[in-house]
């Protein structure tokens, strides 16, 4: 029932006319890669294809229909209760992998009806996933492989299941993990996180503290305040509340002590509040984690902050060691462009909690994902656009990777689905699919065949299901075999995407017999 009304006018009309099983073939594809890159992740499809493998009307949905559709006949809420996809067949380009403008992700054979009524709920469970997982692995591209990348986006993101999707595709596309608990009990993500400010500002002071403050045996509230007067901390400037709201946090997870440092000042306070309770601590047998900045030059802050502990853990070799390895997480409306920028200065971060720009997509809020009959009854389809790039390129397609013999990607070439696919080693002509100057011969030493086949509505329905690691693995490797220049930031090289000469020729003929000349009087 996530679908747009006109999917089932549209059934209801199919099946009115004896139409509803008619062999349809239907491809999911988008026009142009997000974020003024030149590449984009495709994910979702596990998700797809278990909503295919379930799709059916339930009672209560034929109830809503026959109110939407009062003019309906009867017979048309009888066959609705009973469909499945059954009769279906879905051939997909594996989830995690590369893909590129105008090649079909999915390609959809079956009954007309059941076809035509997947397209909505197919787009929103692919248009969102491929945006955020491409946003992700473009954020852990910019960030290099060794910082570590929480997704903190729960409370800005699109709704509750915008939340999941969102921790879920960040995860996908290479974070590390994510703050949002429904994630981690439905999805089994890593779920990770430190305090908020409001924690801080709870405590007023110290007497805000429990009676008790032990842990193994040593007074961490006492052994912090000790280290305050070994260090020359004045007191008048360290905030009490703080070293409060510190200590708490120690004393409940001591072996996961992590304190947000900014809430009045990360230099006059915050840094030396934590590192007093880092080092009472560590009197207790335990190592700090870390700490987190989410104000400020965060370069700037970090490099204090580094600086400080490792100036500390010189000086009392024996007693702060443990501060050298407390890491240092930044937040802080994060997005791709601050991720380049603090790569490019002297910082100390080695782990960024990003929320907002990340799972709303702010640089590019969604990917335009379509689904376009391309063939009915054998016949191939056309869809005309005044601009030729947005008009559908008829057939059945399948599309495939050549490789060079340097293991480079050439180019994806569509090959009309009937026909046999490009051969090793045999030169093949490789068109521009609207352009008629652009052609390339290629000698591909590998060629990948992208498609497979997903979906059998008439044997097991869903054939193959990758976990969320598998796909997430995928995706890692996939980006070590495109080209740098495909996948740098600043003008990004296009990658090719081309047809067969057969079928630039046919498409050329379907769109002439198609379009109407004009006639200027
Ligand atoms: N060294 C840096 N280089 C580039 N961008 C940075 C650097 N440090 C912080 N930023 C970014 O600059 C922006 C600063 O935003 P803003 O001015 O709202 O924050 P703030 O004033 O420091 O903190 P607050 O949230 O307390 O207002 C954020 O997007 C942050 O990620
Ligand atoms: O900045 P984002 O990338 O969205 O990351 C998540 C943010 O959410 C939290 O604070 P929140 O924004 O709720 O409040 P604050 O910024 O006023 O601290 C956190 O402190 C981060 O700043
Ligand atoms: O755990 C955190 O630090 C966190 C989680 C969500 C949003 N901001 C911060
Ligand atoms: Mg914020």
């Amino acid at each position: 029932m996530l679908t747009d009304y006109y999917q089932v006018s549209m059934a209801y009309i199919y099946w009115k006319q004896g139409r509803q099983d008619e062999a349809a073939c239907f491809e999911l594809f988008f026009r142009k890669n997000p974020f003024n890159g030149e590449f984009t992740i495709f994910a979702g499809l596990d998700e797809a294809l278990r909503f295919v493998a379930n799709f059916r009307f339930t009672d209560a949905d034929i109830v809503y229909l026959r109110k939407m559709l009062p003019e309906a006949e009867e017979g048309f809420f009888e066959w609705a209760r009973h469909l499945d996809c059954r009769g279906l067949k879905i051939y997909a380009i594996r989830e995690g992998t590369v893909v590129f403008p105008v090649e079909p992700l999915m390609r959809v054979h079956g009954p007309l009806a059941v076809a035509q009524l997947l397209e909505t709920t197919l787009l929103n469970l692919v248009n969102y996933a491929s945006l955020v997982c491409t946003n992700a692995a473009r954020y852990r591209l910019t960030a290099g492989g060794d910082k570590k990348l929480f997704e903190f986006g729960t409370r800005r993101a699109q709704g509750p299941d915008g939340s999941l999707s969102a921790s879920r595709y960040a995860y996908v596309g290479g974070f590390d993990g994510t703050s949002n608990v429904l994630a981690g009990m439905k999805l089994g993500l890593p779920v990770d996180g430190t305090h908020s400010h409001a924690f801080v500002q709870s405590y007023g002071g110290l007497d805000d503290l429990p009676a008790s403050t032990t842990v193994n045996g040593v007074d961490i509230k006492g052994a912090a305040l000790r280290w305050r007067a070994t260090l020359g901390y004045d007191d008048d400037r360290l905030h009490d509340g703080e070293l409060a709201a510190f200590v708490s946090y120690a004393i409940s997870f001591p072996k996961k002590f992590v304190a947000l440092v900014d809430t009045y000042s990360t230099l006059e306070t915050g840094l030396k509040n934590f590192a007093c309770v880092a080092l009472a601590l560590w009197e207790a047998g335990f190592q700090a984690r870390g700490i987190r900045i989410d104000s400020g030059d965060l370069a700037y802050l970090s490099r204090e902050a580094r600086a400080l502990f490792d100036g500390l853990a010189k000086r009392y070799p024996e007693r702060a060691s443990c501060l050298a390895t407390v890491a240092i997480t930044a937040s802080n409306d994060i997005n791709e462009n601050v991720l380049a920028s603090l790569r490019d200065q002297d910082h100390a971060i080695d782990a960024f909690g990003i929320g907002t720009h990340l799972v709303t997509c702010h640089a590019e809020p969604a990917l335009g994902g379509v689904y376009k009959l391309v063939e009915i009854n054998d016949r191939p389809t056309i869809k005309l656009s005044n601009d030729v790039s947005k008009t559908t390129i008829p057939c059945a397609k399948a599309p495939y990777r050549l490789i060079s013999k340097n293991n480079l990607m050439l180019l994806d070439l569509l090959v009309p689905a009937r026909y046999a696919p490009p051969e090793v080693n045999e030169r093949v002509l490789c068109r521009h699919p609207f352009d008629h100057e652009k052609r390339v011969y290629v000698v591909p030493s590998v060629v990948i065949a992208l498609h497979q086949l997903v979906f059998d509505g008439d044997a097991d329905g869903q054939l193959a299901r990758p976990s969320l690691e598998d796909i997430k693995r995928r995706v890692k490797k996939q980006l070590t075999l495109v080209r740098e220049d495909i996948l740098r930031r600043s003008n990004p090289t296009p990658y090719k995407v081309a047809v067969t000469p057969e079928l630039f020729t046919f498409f050329l003929d379907i769109r002439q017999r198609n379009e109407p000349i004009v006639e200027l009087t």
